[in-house]
């Protein structure tokens, strides 16, 4: 049994004062995702008209009933709609507005298949910030929230096998609560945002997440829903070809999570009708998308080892400057290896342009190959512009510290070290404030 409860105002009682009926309210601690100390910090009331008077003093709605039918009476009085157990919206403010001295939350969408590194990219992000995050479900930092969406899917594991449905596809996904609570986000209120719990494949109980200066979305569906679309600030699409994919989530799966090959595979076939329908299409309205494609230095390379990588630069955005190699608007070929960048087989190719990227106009920066040594992508840096850093040699510092991340030693790890870049740049723009670089 399982409900959400998306309405902010709880406008009929009828349901209190029935007395077989029981609806008991609970305040959440800070921070517990704990199904335990959830339930001890619980009041109930049942059936009573002051039940309602307190309810609505009450900052949180956690709602839960006696039986599946108060429950829906109770959720459809009050014009909630859904499937998740519990999830609310503060009626106030937040008061992390006033005590972080948030003015206005920069939000920003991270799309991509499962493990096709939205990791690896914030974990870069969180580091240009030069802030911690915490260890809990929902990454909170001083600075960065980075909320995972497949926290509103509405089936868990087991639901999903039954209607023989994936996680892709919009019906094991609660759009409206997302829109909801990444609304009141952006608008500074606190929302108790629902888990869904990837070691058991189970949906937990709520967590109370605040605004923060910058609150990151992180997963399959950031802007399926076209609304979303206007919460967004900016908009990031991990673009993997097939072919690297599978050699990625093979070398993942099988290597740290011990699945067989034969299973990895079936996955992946038989998400592709969804993915293809509901996750790729996100990808023509992003604003900068890294596309990870096999190499080309290689005929019929099958180790995906070296990788091509385009950084495509959505023009004409406000708040966004592509970052360009050269001569902003040229088109560019540039094999850097000799003197100043060792390269060894199969080297390294540079290729910048304008371009069209589903009827919008970008700026293509592409880069194939790896390179041998990364201190020595200082060279790199110094031929490119628009890069938003705020030190020379900022770029190479970031991929040094990070150096043992995926990718560091190729385009992947330089264009999301860009996008970081960007972000940063992006915030300062839109709150006035300054984030001074992080110096090793
Ligand atoms: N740039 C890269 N180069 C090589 N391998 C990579 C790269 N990025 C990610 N990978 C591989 O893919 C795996 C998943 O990366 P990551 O955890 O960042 O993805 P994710 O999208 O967050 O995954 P999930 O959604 O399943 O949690 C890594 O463990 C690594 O094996
Ligand atoms: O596409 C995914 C995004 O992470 C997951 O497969 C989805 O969230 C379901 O999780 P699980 O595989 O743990 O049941």
């Amino acid at each position: 049994m399982g409900f959400i409860l998306s309405t902010t105002t709880i406008v009929c009682n009828n349901v209190f004062n029935k007395n077989s009926k029981t609806i008991s309210i609970r305040k959440p601690q800070i921070g517990s995702s704990k199904t335990s100390s959830w339930l001890q910090s619980g009041v109930s009331y049942q059936g009573k008209q002051k039940y309602v008077r307190q309810r609505v003093n009450t900052k949180y709605w956690i709602i839960s009933a006696s039986s599946q039918v108060a429950l829906e009476e109770f959720v459809k009085c009050n014009g909630a709609k859904g499937v998740h157990e519990t999830a609310g919206i503060s009626r106030s403010k937040s008061k992390a507005l006033r005590n972080k001295g948030i003015e206005r939350p920069v939000i920003i969408g991270v799309a991509a298949d499962s493990g096709c590194g939205k990791s690896t990219f914030l974990r870069r992000v969180n580091e240009i910030f030069g802030t911690k995050v915490s260890q809990s479900h929902t990454p909170q930092g001083e600075l960065v929230t980075v909320i995972c969406l497949d926290d509103f899917h509405t089936l868990d594991r087991k639901g999903r096998a039954e209607k023989k449905v994936t996680a892709l596809h919009p019906e094991a996904n609660n759009f409206e609560l997302m829109y909801q609570q990444i609304a009141a986000l952006k608008e500074g209120h606190d929302i108790m945002k629902p888990i869904y719990n990837h070691q058991t494949g189970l949906i937990d109980p709520p967590e109370l997440i605040q605004p923060n200066h910058i609150v990151v979305i992180e997963g399959l569906h950031p802007w399926y829903d076209s609304r979303m679309k206007q919460l967004l600030d900016f908009t990031v699409y991990l673009d993997i070809s097939d072919e690297v994919k599978v050699a990625w989530k093979i070398q993942r799966d099988m290597a740290e999570r011990g699945h067989k090959l034969e299973n990895i595979l079936a996955s992946i076939e038989s998400r592709k009708p969804d993915f293809q329908q509901y996750i790729d299409p996100q990808k023509k309205d992003a604003i900068a998308v890294i596309q990870v494609l096999p190499t080309q230095l290689i005929p019929d390379d099958k180790e995906k080892k070296v990788l091509r990588v385009r950084f495509i630069q959505r023009e004409g955005i406000p708040g966004f400057q592509p970052v360009y190699l050269y001569d902003e608007g040229s088109t560019i070929d540039w094999i850097p290896c000799g003197r100043k960048l060792t390269c060894s087989y199969p080297g390294i190719k540079f290729h910048y342009g304008p371009d069209n990227w589903y009827n919008h106009d970008v700026s293509i920066l592409e880069v194939d190959g790896n390179f041998d040594k990364l201190e020595e992508l200082i060279y790199i840096e110094s031929h490119l512009n628009n890069t938003s850093t705020k030190f020379y040699g900022e770029i190479t510092q970031q991929l040094l510290r990070n150096a043992s991340a995926p990718g560091s030693n190729n385009g992947t790890g330089l264009f999301q070290v860009l996008i970081a870049l960007k972000i940063r740049q992006l915030y300062e723009e839109l709150t006035g404030k300054n984030i001074a670089p992080v110096l090793v």
